[in-house]
């Protein structure tokens, strides 16, 4: 903590030192936070504690210093027509794949390969077990390790999430922190939906302050041998892993209810290692959900 570089206007009878400037140190420290998943109320509170006024906290925090907006801005037929599903119509390599049933697109070479290297090298530093969100689900649902590269504070990440905000045209504030799953051979994500089933329990804790899932941005990181193959059953389509392609579809109908079609396995990988990026959206952020600047991108 650089304390050197904060003003403080100390009271004299030294009852209340609040700090008013804010620095680079502690925009990064606010940035960072907000990136990782910190909810905003929570990055607010630790300002508080570490002595920040009102104001200085408004300039620390800009956008996101009124929290995440309600969930009755969220405009779902808005999010079922999100910047990516027009550009599909005229880019060269991001397509629909035809499924009426549900939103699915793949992009490939989304991501230079070198920029998937450096993303299994900065995944490999800091695996854990996946975990699923259902306590009570069977263990072998989901076999592989996973990474919050998303929590680590890099500009590699913060320059992906740019990247996948921008291709979709939702500001990143709507999803959760990036994260890697590596699968060696055996291992697995056996069929499962990515949102939360309403009414249950697990959506309670895991969408009180997000939002339910909406869209689904997942990037293979390198060519697999053999297997891993991401295969939606009710759809009848199965994409094939390849280093840098992006598979991306909308878990919700236009009317913002769940959409079981869109079902999906990570299926067994047979020879080698697989690893993919999964970035998931929700309904709620702060700001704009659709940032203007994001839609003139071809
Ligand atoms: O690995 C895959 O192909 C699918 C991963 C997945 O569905 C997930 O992480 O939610
Ligand atoms: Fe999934």
């Amino acid at each position: 903590m650089i304390v050197t570089s904060l003003h403080y206007s100390g009271h004299k009878d030294g009852a209340a030192m609040m700090k008013t400037t804010v620095s680079e140190e502690w925009l990064t420290y606010t940035w960072v936070r907000l990136r990782s998943g910190v909810e905003p109320h929570e990055v607010k509170r630790q300002l508080i504690q570490n002595g920040f006024d009102d104001q200085a906290i408004r300039s620390l925090m800009r956008d996101a210093y009124n929290g995440r907006r309600p969930i009755s801005d969220v405009d779902h037929a808005a999010l079922a027509r999100a910047p990516l599903t027009l550009r599909a119509k005229s880019h060269p390599q991001l397509r629909r794949i035809p499924a009426p049933k549900a939103q699915l697109y793949v992009w490939p070479n989304f991501l230079a390969p070198e920029t998937c290297d450096a993303l299994i090298a900065l995944t490999d530093e800091r695996l854990r077990a996946s975990t699923t969100t259902d306590a009570f689900a069977d263990p072998k649902i989901r076999t592989s390790r996973s990474s919050d590269i998303g929590t680590m504070g890099h500009n590699l990440v913060m320059q992906l999430d740019e990247l996948i905000a921008e291709a979709l045209g939702i500001h990143w504030s709507y999803s959760d922190a990036t994260q890697t799953q590596r699968y060696d051979v055996n291992q697995e994500y056996k069929a499962h939906y990515d949102y939360f089933t309403p009414g249950t329990r697990d959506y309670q804790v895991h969408c009180q302050f997000t939002g339910q899932r909406t869209w689904t941005f997942m990037i293979y990181l390198n060519d697999v041998e053999e297997g891993g193959g991401t295969r939606f059953r009710r759809l009848e389509k199965t994409i094939m892993p390849e280093k840098g392609k992006a598979v991306i579809w909308n878990n919700l109908n236009p009317d913002g209810s769940v959409n079981p079609y869109t079902i999906h396995h990570g299926m067994k990988v047979r020879s080698g290692a697989k690893y993919v990026i999964t970035k998931w959206f929700r309904e709620r952020g702060w700001g704009e959900m659709f940032p203007e600047d994001y839609s003139r991108i071809s």
